[in-house]
């Protein structure tokens, strides 16, 4: 039986996927497997039974990546597959931010307070408190074009807004699905400068903390407004604050909390809502169950943030899996010792991720006593990390 552990709401489409036979869920033993969407895993330890870490959306700056990577663990996350519902609550944003939609349902439902018969008159009379502009005309920088970003890009230049994307790491997949008539800007400085609203899509990590303080607030138009639903430490709080209290930015939206920021009148606060649709977070679970159950059970890697995707058809009764250290000769070494204990290989496959590699190695023949020798002498590699051996379901019984 594999173990897996939940953290946070998972869906139930996606738990759906471990077929109860072969899986428990968040029972007594020590787990193969995490399934989680925004845990915070950098306060704890890892177990040293977990193989893998299945993050249900896209950021996994909650995930201490490097740990993971030296421990063996292979971390997964479900890429796009809350994009649209990020996509959806941005667009309603930029038009709140438009349209003082917000502040005029409040005044409204306080005139129910007054005079009955009158409402209907005070609310006519009122309205013109409550002028918005149009987003058609106005011009919207996105910085990060990836599966968000790129989504974003592309409704707001349907809806008639001039958009200028920034993205100097775009995948060629990502560079694809932006329209093609959607300027790039060159560098952040010409997206800050030309745009009416600014939206941010990329992930948290050391190059991005920060990447929005106090002098490319200065770049941005007098007046501007910012939204922020990739991670708080993209935006320096206190120099977003500053720049509000003086005028240089208009509004800032974000979907990240903070004391400080809940409590400012230019800013508005979500609760982290941008996944949290059925739809998303029924893909997200579905999307990261499927490449942890396909882990676990073939050893196959998709969608891994830390070590490099490995397809291999599993049409073998066993199957050993390597994660080690990107040095040479590895697999030679690991060969030499296959050969030592007279076992043939089937087929086998190697691929590598900056420090980390991956082997794949098929055999026809294996017991409990070979396994446990070959294991032995594989760990006995300074380099190797984590050795697995894997029953093929196929051939039992
Ligand atoms: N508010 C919410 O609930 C959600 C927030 N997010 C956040 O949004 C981020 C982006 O999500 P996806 O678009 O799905 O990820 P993605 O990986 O598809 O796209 C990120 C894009 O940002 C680009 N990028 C990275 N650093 C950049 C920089 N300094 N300047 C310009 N572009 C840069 C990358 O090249 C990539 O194309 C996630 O990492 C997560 O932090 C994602 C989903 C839900
Ligand atoms: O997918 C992401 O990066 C998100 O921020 C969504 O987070 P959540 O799964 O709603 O806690």
């Amino acid at each position: 039986m594999y173990a897996i552990k939940t953290y946070n709401v998972i869906s139930n489409v996606g738990l759906a996927v471990f077929p109860k036979d072969q899986y428990v869920i968040n029972g007594e033993q020590e787990p193969d497997a995490l399934l989680i969407r925004s845990q915070n895993l950098h306060r704890g330890v890892l177990p040293v039974s977990l193989l893998a870490i299945g993050r249900a959306g896209a950021g996994v700056n909650n995930i201490p990546l490097d740990k993971a990577s030296e421990n063996g663990v292979v971390v997964f996350n479900a890429p796009g597959a809350n994009a649209n519902a990020v996509k959806e609550l941005v667009i309603a944003i930029l038009i709140m931010a438009a349209r003082p939609i917000l502040p005029a349902i409040n005044w409204t439902k306080s005139l129910t307070n007054g005079d009955a018969a009158d409402v209907t008159l005070q609310a006519e009379a009122g309205k013109n408190h409550y002028r918005g502009t149009e987003l058609a005309g106005k011009t919207l920088g996105v910085i990060g074009l990836g599966a968000v970003g790129s989504k974003v890009a592309d409704m707001a230049h349907q809806m008639g807004m001039n958009v200028i994307g920034y993205d100097p790491y775009i995948s060629v997949e990502h560079a694809w699905q932006v329209q093609s008539d959607i300027p790039r800007a060159d560098s952040l400085k010409e997206v800050l400068e030309a745009s009416d609203y600014v939206t941010i899509h990329i992930p948290y990590n050391e190059r991005n903390k920060n990447l929005i303080g106090a002098e490319e607030l200065l770049m941005m138009k007098k007046g501007a407004v910012l939204l922020n639903y990739s991670r708080n430490g993209i935006v320096e709080e206190t120099a977003v604050m500053a720049a509000l209290n003086v005028g240089q930015l208009d509004q800032y939206w974000t979907d990240f909390a903070s004391d400080a920021l809940i409590k400012h009148d230019k800013v508005v606060v979500t609760p982290h809502l941008g996944g949290t649709t059925k739809e998303a977070e029924d893909n997200c679970a579905q999307m990261v169950a499927t490449t942890l159950r396909k882990y676990l059970e073939t050893g196959e890697i998709e969608h891994s943030v830390n070590y490099p995707d490995v397809r291999m058809p599993f049409n073998s009764p066993y199957r050993l899996t390597l994660l080690h250290q990107n040095v040479p000769n590895m697999v030679g070494r690991v060969a030499t010792i296959l050969a030592d204990l007279n076992i043939n290989i089937a087929n086998m496959i190697n691929a590598s991720r900056g420090d980390f590699a991956y082997t794949l190695i098929d055999v026809d023949q294996m017991d409990d006593e070979l396994y446990h020798k070959f294991e032995e002498k594989c760990l006995s590699i300074d380099e190797m990390i984590r050795v697995r051996g894997i029953r093929n379901a196929k051939f039992n019984g």
